[in-house]
């Protein structure tokens, strides 16, 4: 299981000295939305510098328009962009299709999407389906749960991660579900001490 950190609501510095303090220790940084939104992909080189060689995701949850946005973002370096599973069938095609062009990774968040809607759009072999809880709806209360469920309901999707308020103490049990990605934002970056919180978060997954 590889640990993506989410960067969200701070200024471009300032996730530059996230990632500093971070200190390689994380498989994957996340640029998180609310950066994308606030300063705009082009703005954010100086985080893909800061990244070196740590992979990078652009969180801009596309929508519509997704050879522009995800062309835009792997043209820039970014190694893995998100698009919403809610997204048209179009939109989601056309993102998979830039994304194999450029031999990079797409993110399906998974964001309100029902069964029906994750059963209609499960066909994306290598696209990585996201188990997104609304940061506005509460954290997730039981993601090995979650994850237990959803891989029961979907074993045709073979890449999974999951997101929304994810705590440490919540790691060492998910470890061991076998998927692809934890993503954690405001417990690591929102800490007093980042780098020990990423350090106790790495500890705990192993
Ligand atoms: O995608 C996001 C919000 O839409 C966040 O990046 C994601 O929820 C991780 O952050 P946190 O652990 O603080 O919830």
């Amino acid at each position: 299981m590889k640990l993506q950190v989410a960067i969200d609501r701070v200024p471009v510095e300032q996730a530059v000295r996230i990632i500093q303090a971070i200190d390689g220790q994380a498989d994957i940084i996340e640029i998180g939305t609310s950066l994308t939104k606030e300063f705009g992909l082009r703005a954010l080189r100086p985080v893909l510098e800061a990244a070196g060689n740590t992979s990078v995701l652009a969180d801009i949850k596309t929508c519509d328009e997704g050879a522009y946005e995800f062309d835009l973002g792997f043209d820039l370096g970014f190694d893995y962009l998100t698009v919403m599973g809610s997204a048209s069938m179009g939109t989601l095609e056309t993102c998979a299709k830039s994304t194999e062009t450029h031999g990079r990774v797409m993110m399906i968040d998974l964001l309100e999407c029902d069964e029906q809607r994750i059963e209609r759009i499960s066909g994306f072999q290598n696209a990585i389906y996201c188990l997104h809880t609304s940061v506005d709806s509460g954290a997730t209360a039981d993601p090995v749960a979650q994850v237990r469920a959803f891989k029961a309901r979907f074993p045709q999707i073979r890449h999974i991660a999951i997101a929304g308020g994810i705590k440490q103490h919540q790691l060492a049990a998910l470890a061991q579900e076998n998927i692809d990605i934890v993503i954690m934002g405001s417990a690591i970056t929102k800490a007093d001490d980042i780098t020990a919180a990423c350090q106790a978060c790495r500890k705990e997954m192993q």
